[in-house]
Parts: C-alpha cells; structure tokens; sequence
C-alpha cells in the first residue's frame, strides 16, 4: 500500500496535543494527547460515552477541537474531512455509511476518489486520459476487495451483504484512499467472533502492508490481542496508556469499565452530570459488543445513516450522492 505523502523523518504517524472538545457546556474531550507511530496498532477504549468517538471526529475534521492540535507525519492536519482524507488518514464509523444501492465495487471507487487527478471535464467528456485513470482506479479498487475477502461479491449491491461483509468494504472503501494511517470505530461490533477473528487478522495485514491503525473497540479480547498499545478514555480524559499487560493490570481501568467513580483522577463534574453510562461488566469479561452497540450498527439502511454524526456533521465526500 502507497503513503501518499512523504513522512518527515522521525515523525509520529499521528500526534494529537492537547485536543478538548466542548458542546456548550459538556466537555466530551479533555486536553488528550495521543501518538501513533509507524507500524504501529494502537487502541483507544473507555465505556460508552468516553468521548472515544468525538475524539476521532477531532481527527478528521468533522469537529472542529475547542483546544488542540492534531498533526499527521509531521504536518498539521487541516479542519476539512477530505483534505484530511487526502492527506493520508481514512477512518470507518461505528454506524455503517455505506451506499446501500451501490454495488460493492462502485462503493470502494468512490473511496478512491481522493488519490485521481481527473477533472469534471475529464470525465465528462469521458477522454483517453479518464478512461487510464478509470481502469487503473477499478485495478486498484479489485486488488482491495481481494485483499478483504470480497472479490466474489463485486457486482452485488452493499445492502444486500451480510453485516460482517459491510463492515470488511467499508475498511476496503476506506484502505482505497491508500491512507498511511486507519482509523477503525467499533470494527467488530455486531459480528460473531468467527467474523472478529477474521477482523483481527485483516487489521494484522493492514498494518503489515504499512497502514499504521488507530482502534476503537469495545470488545477487549479483540483490542489486547492485537494492539501495540492501548490508550483508556474515561470521562473525555486519557486514564492510562500503555501495553495490553500493563492496561489490563490497572485497577483504575476495570473500576471505570465497572462503573465505579474515577474520582477526581478524571474528574470533571460536569461529564458526570451528562448522564454516562458505563459499560456493563460483561462487555469487559467477555470481550463482546454490547447490545445496543450491535443494534444500533447492524443495517445499513437509511436510518442507519439518520444518526447524530450524520445530522450533525458536515458529511464527508464519502457520504454524498446516494443514501447509505
Ligand atoms: N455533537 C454533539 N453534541 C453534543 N454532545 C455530544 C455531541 N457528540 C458527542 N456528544 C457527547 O459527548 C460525549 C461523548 O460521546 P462519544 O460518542 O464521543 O462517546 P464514545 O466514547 O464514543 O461512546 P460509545 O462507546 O458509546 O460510542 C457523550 O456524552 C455525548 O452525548
């Protein structure tokens, strides 16, 4: 897989400083700093309402951070979602955006849009110089749905795909931007642990290709099997940062899964106030999605898509046209 920009030497993939995000008087993220380095999968994982979505928004511009900075190779990254697509990082969401009555190549074309240099009037006017780009974007887009176990399926419209394989071409559409770093939001949820299994191994290959790869996952198995290192947000606030053993080891962390007070460690009234519901202790235990979380995600229709980030949001490119 290609970087599309040159990395400064030495540069982490990713470096946030300080980012906060406020809504009024809510306080979803706190003064967080993160780093991700080449070749690296890091985790990012707290109970529900931990600000892990919103600090991921603060990454690819969808939100704008109250506070901070977010900087990619070395570069700070720009506050617009398809610049930040252009520049490297491609993310997948935790409810799916898919375009149902696409099929499930035209989805991953659609994802490779940021990496052709073609014009309107190009393609159009449907010139020698479209076509080239044309067949060398379908290329692409085949060898990434053979790399996600989709080829097979390539005709067959998105909607019409099992959960498991919805959630595989939203990381092939993703991976199309032939991003340096991959942010995945809640990739397992609502699969069974055959599917998880298989997540697993095809995030291993992602990385081995040379996509660096930021995770939000609720199912612990998945995260402490296959991360570097794990960060934990609780209450919009990083808690602790460190290896699977030294995660797992912290009191701290399985108090905030268990839904005991973190104290003034994180505290910050005003989260507390906002009604946060922690996970429940079996999410933890058993490393599976919750069930809301699998309720929320497991269609791809347009109520799918009529969720807080698609109303409140600006849409990425991804998202216009047709009706995920
Ligand atoms: N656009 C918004 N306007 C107001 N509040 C928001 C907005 N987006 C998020 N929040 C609030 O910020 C807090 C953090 O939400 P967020 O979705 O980031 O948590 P999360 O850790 O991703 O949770 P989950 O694991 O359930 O997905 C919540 O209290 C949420 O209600």
């Amino acid at each position: 897989m290609t970087t599309p920009t040159m990395p400064t030497a030495g540069a982490a993939v990713l470096e946030a400083r300080g980012v906060t995000m406020r809504f009024g008087g809510l306080t979803a993220v706190r003064d967080v700093d993160l780093t991700v380095g080449p070749g690296e999968i890091v985790g990012l994982i707290g109970p529900n309402g931990a600000g892990k979505t919103t600090f991921f928004n603060c990454l690819t511009g969808l939100y704008v951070p109250t506070e901070g900075s977010v900087s990619y190779q070395g570069t700070r990254l720009s506050r617009k979602p398809h610049l930040v697509t252009q520049a490297g990082v491609a993310r997948t969401f935790q409810n799916i955006r898919l375009f149902a009555n696409m099929t499930v190549l035209e989805n991953v074309l659609v994802g490779r849009h940021t990496r052709t240099k073609e014009g309107l009037w190009s393609a159009l006017l449907r010139g020698p110089g479209f076509k080239k780009a044309e067949r060398a974007s379908e290329q692409r887009a085949m060898e990434l749905l053979e790399f996600t176990g989709l080829a097979h399926k390539r005709d067959h419209l998105a909607r019409n795909l099992p959960y498991g394989e919805q959630r595989k071409l939203e990381i092939a559409r993703a991976l199309a931007s032939d991003p340096g770093l991959l942010l995945l939001d809640e990739p397992t949820a609502g699969m069974n642990p055959q599917e998880t299994r298989a997540t697993q191994d095809l995030v291993l290959a992602i990385r081995d290709q040379g996509t660096a790869v930021l995770v939000i996952e609720h199912d612990m198995r998945f995260i402490f099997n296959l991360c570097d290192r794990v960060a934990v947000l609780v209450q919009g606030q990083k808690l602790t940062e460190g290896t699977a053993e030294v995660v797992q080891a912290d009191e701290r962390v399985v108090a905030a899964y268990l839904g005991t007070p973190v104290g003034d460690e994180a505290g910050n009234g005003d989260r507390a106030a906002a009604g946060d519901r922690p996970a429940d202790a079996e999410t933890v235990e058993a490393g599976t999605a919750d069930s809301e979380t699998t309720g929320t995600a497991a269609t791809a229709d347009a109520e799918t898509t009529g969720t807080r980030e698609a109303t409140e949001e600006t849409p990425d490119t991804a998202q216009t046209g047709d009706t995920p």
